[in-house]
């Protein structure tokens, strides 16, 4: 990187989504003096609203997707770059920008987020999903689709399989429940019956204003009007805008070409064995497709279970990897397991000066007894505040202590128009044996579990409008001992609320 630095910069985050946006904030507020540069491939930031504290560790609020300007008029020392970051060079302290800039920073954090995990990049016919562009490209496939197949057990085909209606949906699960990441199988049983019936009317349609990358910003370095099929193949993850949250579907029509409502079929515990096109399939002579799939199909995906399945698109909504990749080439970054940049306790990576938060880090610190990383919308929106806070204290030598939301892993969020909330080791993550389940479910209503490790609450799900969020939440983090209790914790009867005040 031999070009001149065009200006350094006191804080330069790189990432235009929670994270950075909110670091940004963060930062802005804090040392309103300091010069602060923002870094963003997308043209457009996302934007925390209507935050709100819900209890000592859970919060909820909105997100919108918003012209970069909106923050630029808020914050008179922050610059917007709309660039991707090409190359970064630690020990010169710069980045250069895929427009051929070079800029300094004294303090850096990476932002970058995280990329779809694609069963295969180089197939037109799997799609994955992370931003609008890929929401968009969706609902058009879609509208046309026949029957579609669904890959993966996490967040994404949670919501994708409940929302899409005109179309049937082969649900593929490698586990032997579905939403594996987020509940155990009780709770899957739970909420298998809304897959059976039709969608309820929404009360309300989402109001949220929503912006394409169709038109790029006056002003802007880069336009991304991306060629979609080059994107879906993968050929610029740093071209991809920040990640969609809560709400992503409510904005679009996930409906196919057919008069159905609702149709789901499961397959459980198999994965892909191979994808093929049906020219593929003229081929090989010896290949043998069931009864289900008469007449022809795009393409077809044959699962580990021995069933072949013709589809007109096959979506891989099999999790993220951290898109740490454009940062790496010149640097010693340490890496995680899962190829995320590995941060200590202040959000540091092992570069000097360099910080980085949310979904394109890992937390490497030694973690609270009760809290692990998800790559989620409020821990996107933790890390990027407290990477923020620490940034400003080491300019400002002073101290600073890990913050009080990395004790307890707290997560509220909608499937199957459930609301669902999960605390701590809410399916006994690390626990072995050492743990005893406490269950309440009233089909169709609720589905309480709470779990107990040496006669301590440990972690909850809380599906439904339990309202026992807040008094768990206090129950796992001052560690009563719960044993003279026993099953009367979850009596329908008590007023749980009172007993422990
Ligand atoms: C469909 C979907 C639904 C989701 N639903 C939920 C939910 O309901 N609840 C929840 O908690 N979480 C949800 N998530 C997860 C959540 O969206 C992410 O965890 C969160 O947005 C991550 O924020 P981030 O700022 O780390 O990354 P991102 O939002 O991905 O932002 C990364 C930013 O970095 C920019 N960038 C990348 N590379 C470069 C580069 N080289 N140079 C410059 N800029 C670059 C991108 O343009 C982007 O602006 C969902 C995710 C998806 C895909
Ligand atoms: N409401 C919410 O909170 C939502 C959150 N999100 C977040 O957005 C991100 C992306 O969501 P998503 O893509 O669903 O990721 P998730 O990590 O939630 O789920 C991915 C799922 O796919 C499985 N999987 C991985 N590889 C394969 C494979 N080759 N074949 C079959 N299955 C596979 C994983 O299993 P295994 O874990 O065993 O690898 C896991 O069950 C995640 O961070 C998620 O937490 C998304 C939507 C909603």
């Amino acid at each position: 990187m031999a070009a001149r630095k065009e200006k350094t910069f006191r804080f330069m985050i790189v990432g235009g989504g929670i994270a950075g946006v909110t670091c940004v904030e963060q930062l802005s507020s804090q040392i309103p003096s300091a010069d602060v540069a923002l870094i963003t491939a997308g043209p457009h930031i996302k934007a925390v609203t209507n935050y709100k504290q819900v209890s000592k560790t859970l919060e909820e609020f909105d997100v919108e997707e918003r012209p970069s300007s909106v923050l630029a008029e808020k914050f008179p020392n922050l610059t917007i770059i709309h660039s991707a970051v090409k190359s970064l060079c630690t020990q010169s302290h710069s980045v250069e920008t895929a427009d051929g800039r070079v800029f300094g920073y004294e303090k850096l954090c990476i932002c970058g987020g995280g990329r779809p995990k694609l069963l295969t990049w180089d197939n037109p016919y799997v799609l994955g999903i992370r931003d609008t562009d890929s929401a968009q490209d969706l609902q058009k496939q879609l509208s046309r689709a026949k029957r579609i197949v669904v890959v993966g057990n996490g967040g994404i085909a949670l919501e994708l399989v409940y929302e899409v209606e005109g179309c049937e949906v082969i649900w593929a699960v490698k586990d032997k429940a579905i939403g594996n990441p987020f509940f155990d199988a009780g709770a899957a049983q739970f909420f298998i019956p809304s897959l059976e019936v039709d969608k309820p009317e929404r009360a309300a349609p989402c109001k949220r204003t929503r912006y394409t990358t169709e038109e790029p910003e006056p002003g802007a370095s880069q336009t991304f009007t991306a060629d979609r099929n080059a994107r879906r193949r993968g050929s610029g993850p740093t071209e991809a805008g920040s990640a969609l949250g809560p709400d992503w579907h409510e904005g679009i029509v996930l409906r196919g070409a057919e008069q159905v409502s609702r149709r789901v079929s499961l397959e459980y515990q198999c994965e892909v064995e191979k994808i093929f096109t049906s020219a593929e399939l003229l081929d090989s002579p010896q290949q043998t497709i069931g009864a289900e799939n008469e007449g022809s199909w795009p393409v077809y995906i044959q699962l580990t279970n021995g069933k072949t399945f013709g589809c007109d698109f096959v979506v891989s909504a099999t999790g993220v990897v951290p898109n740490a990749e454009p940062f790496l080439h010149g640097n010693n970054f340490a890496l995680a397991d899962d190829g995320g940049l590995q941060v200590d306790d202040h959000m540091m990576t092992s570069e000097p000066d360099v910080y980085a938060a949310g979904d394109v880090c890992t937390a490497c610190w030694e973690h609270s007894a009760l809290w692990q990383q998800m790559r989620l919308w409020t821990q996107a929106r933790q890390m990027g505040w407290y990477a923020g806070r620490c940034m400003a204290a080491h300019m400002l030598s002073e101290p600073i202590e890990l913050d009080f939301c990395f004790e307890l892993f707290s997560h509220i969020t909608k499937f199957f128009n459930y609301k669902v909330v999960l605390l701590g080791k809410f399916n006994g993550q690390g626990l072995g044996p050492d743990q005893e389940l406490l269950l309440r479910c009233t089909k169709g209503r609720e589905y309480v579990k709470v779990v107990l490790s040496g006669g301590r609450m440990v972690g909850a799900v809380l599906i439904g409008e339990t309202d026992l969020e807040e008094t768990f939440e206090n129950l796992i983090l001052n560690q009563m001992d719960l044993t003279p209790y026993g099953e009367e914790l979850l009596n329908p009867n008590i007023d749980i609320e009172d007993y422990f005040d």
